[in-house]
């Protein structure tokens, strides 16, 4: 089912040097069951396609749908609300807090919900466990690899069950085994009926991918992955 759509969307920046169109009449959608692929070079508009699919911001022109519903024109408090309740997202740097044990980095989101605390305990026990990483659920993120920190900031992002999981260059910080693994869960993620979009600059994430978008100066265009492969 799609649960995001881009239409004529534009995004442009208000630089000092005037506007600066970053993303172009883009037109995209994400389906659950998908792990798209994003890749392009550096300062394409990558991450800003990711960050309008992420309702972090507003397309200048044209539409965002989010599950069936138009979210561009929609108050920020209520762009927030669609957010916390659809999208999880995944960086390069993990991003866990620091003093916070595994466990506790995955119940964050949940507390700054209000949820009972049983309720929190079996969710958050939910996620380590989807992502394999239950037995170093004590440890702070210093004790771990990077690829365990990124499956522990996995389990952060799908702790809330969203709909949308979005990544921004998840295995950057990772060696190959550690590559291997993630995309391998993030693969599942989406099996299991997940929309999962992936920004990345390596082409070894291209047999994960269902689907692979190119964006190019602002343009986004659909790749051929027999092409590329
Ligand atoms: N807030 C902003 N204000 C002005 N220009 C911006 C802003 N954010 C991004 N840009 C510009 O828009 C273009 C696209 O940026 P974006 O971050 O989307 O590219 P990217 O493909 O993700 O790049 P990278 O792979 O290097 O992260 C770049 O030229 C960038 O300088």
């Amino acid at each position: 089912m799609m649960i995001a759509r881009l239409k004529n969307a534009n995004k442009i920046y208000e630089t000092q040097a005037g506007k600066f169109t970053a993303l172009a009449n883009c037109n995209l959608e994400l389906y659950e069951g998908e792990l798209l692929l994003i890749i392009g070079p550096s300062g394409s508009g990558k991450t800003t396609l990711l960050s309008l699919l992420g309702c972090l911001i507003n397309p200048t022109e044209g539409t965002l749908e989010i599950d069936g519903k138009n979210v561009d024109d929609l108050p920020d408090k209520e762009m927030a609300k669609v957010r916390l309740d659809t999208i999880g997202f995944v960086f390069q740097q993990f991003n866990l807090l620091a003093p916070l044990t595994a466990a506790e980095n995955v119940a964050f989101p949940l507390k700054m919900r209000n949820m009972k605390t049983a309720e929190i305990k079996q969710k958050t026990e939910e996620a380590l466990k989807k992502v394999n990483i239950s037995e170093h659920k004590h440890k702070l993120p210093k004790q771990l690899s990077g690829g365990q920190q990124q499956r522990v900031a996995i389990a952060r992002a799908l702790v809330t069950d969203p709909k949308i999981i979005l990544c921004d260059e998840p295995t950057a910080s990772l060696d190959k085994h550690s590559l291997e693994i993630v995309m391998k869960e993030l693969k599942e993620l989406a099996e299991g009926g997940k929309a999962v979009a992936v920004v990345t600059h390596d082409p070894r994430l291209m047999e994960y991918a269902d689907r692979v978008i190119e964006v190019e100066n602002g343009i986004v265009n659909e790749v051929n992955k027999q092409t590329i492969n």
